[in-house]
């Protein structure tokens, strides 16, 4: 194949055309991402006197333990907690247990921080303490003192750090509180909001998995979409409300989340805002739009009090605490600087409830628009089906396919009419090899295949020869806890210790980091073909990037004709495999990317592999 090159750029490449779509889902956050150790930290959401309620915990050597309503709650919006009894003639260590997040890591090289309140709900002469440890079967590998005394019968806060004296490869491992039952025997002792944590990313308090947020941040993404996707609400009642989610950890009540567990909410707008601000990306924030399921959507009526609080959840982010509560609220929590924001969604995938959209996105996009001119508002109904007013600049696209609809349909966004509409294809990912149920279990991927991740490359493809209408991009689902999850494939898997970096991943990554600042027209692949290429120019670093997919089974020779010199020396990074070969948790390094020297001419070959995704860096002179 004869690719010539055009040394005139037809468009710029966006800054935000790669980047992550966020939202709890597979426990990305809890249990994810977010670096709280225990699950079921403050029996959030749960009811009481049920073993339900105790989910992840467990009593320890006769002791009793029970979630009570408790008469005097640490907070209002943490109503329940943890009731232990030891019974008489009970002895050696007798307590409780949390077995984490399907494991707990335990590592010598970190202090962990251990924190619980607790209260006597009767005075008592007890003067003792509680044994803390990080321990498996008995063994200990660290372990503190907390001094607890029976005449505490207000809440208190005792705090420890933990240091492990060694770090046993297996997670099953528990936090555990004991007490010496000789002496403790008879005591009634409350607890609330227990948290352990380890050492965070940034170091920052209340933060983020160092290995979780190390592999996003190194994909280099532009931007981070949150808090959802499905898990921005799809009721009223469960709705994500970004009011309850910030401040301190024992007034967040909690909710449960569209994926059928709990979320603290200890992740909430502000610690999204600090991960944005960590990670140098740019947030694309969602506000709920009074979407219900099944048709439900709020009327028209009803919508004030969600626009305002829309309104709220944006001055939070990057209103003035000088003139606005909500800023100023941001300031009392440290950051009186507003974040970077220039994007907000309204609402997600609204197609579903596309009627009451044509009120939902007139009313939020109206106010929203007057309230914050320099904000671009993305809208989710299928792109003018219907139509809507004010007229969206910007859609969110999403598509779930199959590898073959990804090379299929490469030339997807070419087709679009240039009407001043820009394009956020915000999800998309191909999860099955069985085109007649895509969303069904038979043929769904557990993991990205070479093969999917190579048709997902040539749709790629297809966003860079259309920058000028496509401005972000994210694969979705991103995170996914191997232990716990509600879909599949999805971009990085996890378990309590480790990191798998799927195959979509590096596909990702490779985009990602070999980003032109403009498109260099050439030679336009074959229609429905099966080798994909895209030419871009990054006029700072004065390189030409050269991403070439080839989704046959046989290697494609290419000969590419550029019409400026570049310099002999160059690179090549190349992710391939076989078809069905999988990054995963038994296999986690199967196919990484593999970088060569490469040697360019003015006129060069290139052979790709047979399934594979290359990207080319030559050096203008
Ligand atoms: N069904 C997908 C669409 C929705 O926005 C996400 O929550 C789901 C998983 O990525």
């Amino acid at each position: 194949t004869m690719i010539m090159v055009d040394g005139t750029a037809s468009h710029a490449i966006p800054p935000l055309l790669y980047g992550q779509m966020f939202e709890d889902i597979n426990h990305s956050g809890d249990g994810g991402i977010y670096a709280e150790l225990l699950q079921n930290r403050a029996f959030q959401q749960v009811t009481p006197n049920t073993t339900a309620a105790l989910y992840a915990w467990s009593a320890i050597n006769g002791a009793r333990i029970n979630v009570i309503a408790d008469p005097s709650p640490i907070s209002s919006a943490l109503p329940n907690s943890l009731q232990l009894i030891i019974p008489q003639g009970t002895s050696g260590q007798v307590g409780f247990g949390n077995e984490g997040y399907y494991g707990i890591q335990v590592n010598s090289e970190w202090t962990y921080n251990a924190s619980f309140y607790y209260k006597f709900s009767a005075a008592s002469a007890f003067d003792g303490a509680a044994t803390v440890t990080l321990q498996s079967m008995g063994e200990a590998y660290a372990t503190a003192s907390v001094p607890i005394s029976g005449s505490q019968t207000a809440w208190k806060q005792v705090a420890v750090s933990l240091t492990p004296t060694s770090s046993p490869a297996s997670t099953a491992n528990n936090f555990t509180v004991t007490f010496d039952g000789s002496n403790a025997a008879g005591q009634t002792i409350d607890f609330a909001m227990f948290s352990l944590f380890p050492p965070t990313f940034k170091d920052r308090e209340n933060g983020l998995r160092i290995d979780l947020a190390t592999t996003l941040s190194e994909m280099k993404p532009s931007f981070f979409r949150l808090p959802g996707g499905n898990n921005l609400g799809q009721t009223w009642a469960t709705r994500w409300q970004w009011n309850v989610t910030v401040g301190p950890l024992i007034n967040r009540p909690g909710r449960m989340g569209d994926w059928g567990y709990v979320n603290t909410d200890g992740l909430g707008l502000l610690e999204y805002m600090y991960l944005c601000e960590d990670m140098e990306i740019e947030p694309i924030m969602a506000v709920w739009a009074g979407y219900s399921l099944n048709d439900e959507s709020l009327p028209e009526d009803e919508l004030a009090t969600y626009i305002q609080a829309a309104i709220d959840q944006i001055n939070f982010v990057i209103g003035d605490p000088a003139t606005n509560e909500y800023a100023a609220l941001r300031a009392s929590l440290g950051h009186p600087d507003p974040f970077r924001l220039t994007y907000v969604e309204i609402g997600n995938e609204d197609f579903f409830g596309s009627e009451s959209y044509i009120y939902r996105w007139k009313d939020f996009a109206g106010i929203l628009r007057a309230a914050f001119p320099h904000l671009r508002f993305i809208a989710t109904t299928y792109p003018f089906n219907p139509i809507l007013n004010p007229a969206p600049e910007l859609y969110d696209n999403h598509v779930y396919s199959t590898p073959d609809y990804f090379v299929e349909n490469a030339f997807y966004y070419d087709a679009y009419e240039r009407n001043g509409t820009y394009y956020f294809q915000g999800e998309y990912a191909a999860i099955s090899t069985n085109a007649a149920d895509v969303f069904g279990s038979l043929g769904r991927l557990m993991y990205p295949t070479v093969q999917s991740s190579v048709g997902e490359a040539a749709y790629m493809i297809g966003f860079e020869r259309n920058a000028d209408i496509v401005f972000a991009t994210s694969y979705a689902p991103l995170l996914m806890n191997v232990a716990n999850y509600q879909w599949s494939p999805n971009l990085v898997a996890f378990d309590a210790s480790r990191v798998y970096p799927s195959t979509s991943y590096y596909a990702q990554q490779l985009f990602s980091t070999h980003r032109g600042t403009e498109y260099l027209p050439s030679t336009l692949p074959t229609y429905n073909g099966t080798l994909y290429w895209s030419v871009t120019r990054n006029t700072t670093l004065r390189t030409v990037y050269i991403k070439v997919v080839n989704y046959d089974a046989a290697p494609a020779s290419m000969t590419f004709a550029l019409p400026f010199e570049v310099a002999s020396a160059g690179l090549v990074t190349v992710i391939t495999g076989s078809a069905d070969t999988s990054n995963s948790p038994t296999t986690p390094d199967a196919v990484v990317p593999t970088t060569f020297k490469m040697t360019f001419a003015q006129t060069f070959n290139y052979t790709a592999p047979a399934y594979s995704v290359s990207a080319l860096t030559a050096y203008l002179v």
